[in-house]
């Protein structure tokens, strides 16, 4: 489903750690049980954290060594071989070990060093999909940090999660984020990501009608190994391209509709409607974790549809 001469054209890049692979803060603030942990005797102290790579062929012992030293134990049994990448920050975050996987095979492996994050009520898995190049990262970026990423496009590599707290009615809700490669041979990694997830974003580019016409295929593996109720939004993005669009706002409505999930464009870029999205997605997953049996219905399409109208009136793309 990529763009073969477009992806040729990528520098891969590992993203490891959130926030080392986007350029901001070096550390993941983010914390997988949203406790806020006691004081750090030892700071993290950018100055003071290198990189190690353990490589080598598969079953050499890269990641029994990375456990060894990190968690003083030997893991024994059955070998189960590394699928992309992980990595594991020792106890006095002054170093950090990363671990490349040779085998493209069997159980994926991400190990995720964290420390503090937000208080929040309730908690959803959101994955990202889509051809590579489409803007998943960008528009994941732009809505944690409200930042665009601008420059040299470097591919993702594997899979890694990014964590924003936001308000719902009065509930603090926790998005965890998942944003996948878009290239095709990552495709048995993120395939493993895919029956966690609540809801699942899944983009094309409004100037790349193989990214539109790919949408389908998505569609296709989402229905083969998601969860029969996630919750599906698709996303035009790179509106603020007016000038090579190929694709009309009409096709992603029609195409969404067919589909029966919601649809809006988005720019990473400019912002528009890139915040609209993960709310409107919090607010649906909130709904359903929720709701009681008189209540009505959570209406995520009249909710977009009223929210972009709202928007219209003072933002562009
Ligand atoms: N003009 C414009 N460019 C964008 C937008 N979103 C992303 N881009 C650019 O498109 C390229 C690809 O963006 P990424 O976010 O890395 O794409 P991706 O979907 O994460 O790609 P993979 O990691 O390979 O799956 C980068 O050069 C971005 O700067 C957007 O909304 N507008």
């Amino acid at each position: 489903m990529d763009d073969g001469c477009e992806t040729q054209r990528q520098e891969e890049r590992t993203l490891v750690s959130s926030d080392s692979a986007y350029g901001s803060s070096a550390v993941d603030t983010d914390t997988e049980d949203g406790q806020t942990p006691t004081s750090n005797p030892f700071p993290y102290n950018e100055d003071l954290t290198h990189k190690t790579i353990l490589v080598g062929d598969s079953g050499v012992g890269k990641t029994s060594l990375l456990v060894q030293f990190d968690q003083g134990k030997f893991l024994p049994g059955s070998f189960t071989a590394t699928v992309g990448i992980g990595f594991t920050m020792s106890e006095r975050n002054t170093l950090l070990l990363e671990k490349q996987a040779k085998n493209g095979t069997s159980k994926y492996m991400l190990e995720r060093c964290a420390s503090v994050n937000d208080y929040y009520d309730i908690a959803f898995k959101v994955m990202l999909l889509g051809d590579s190049s489409v803007g998943k990262t960008c528009v994941l970026v732009r809505f944690k940090d409200g930042a665009f990423l601008g420059g040299n496009f470097i591919a993702t590599v594997g899979i890694d999660f990014r964590n924003k707290v936001v308000d719902v009615d009065n509930l603090k809700v926790k998005l965890q984020i998942w944003d996948t490669a878009g290239q095709e041979r990552f495709r048995s990694v993120t395939h493993a990501y895919y029956r966690d997830a609540q809801a699942l974003l899944l983009l094309y580019d409004i100037t790349s009608k193989m990214s539109f016409d790919n949408i389908r295929a998505w569609l296709t593996e989402i229905h083969e190994y998601a969860q029969k109720d996630v919750v599906i939004m698709l996303l035009g993005n790179k509106a603020d391209v007016a000038a090579e669009r190929v694709v009309k706002t009409e096709d992603g409505e029609r195409l969404a509709k067919e589909y029966g999930v919601p649809f809006m464009e988005t720019s990473a870029k400019t912002g528009v409607n890139v915040e609209l999205a993960f709310l409107a997605i919090a607010k649906e997953l909130k709904h359903r974790a929720t709701q009681q049996q008189n209540e009505p219905k959570f209406q995520i399409h009249d909710y977009i549809e009223a929210q972009k109208h709202k928007s219209s009136c003072c933002g562009h793309m």
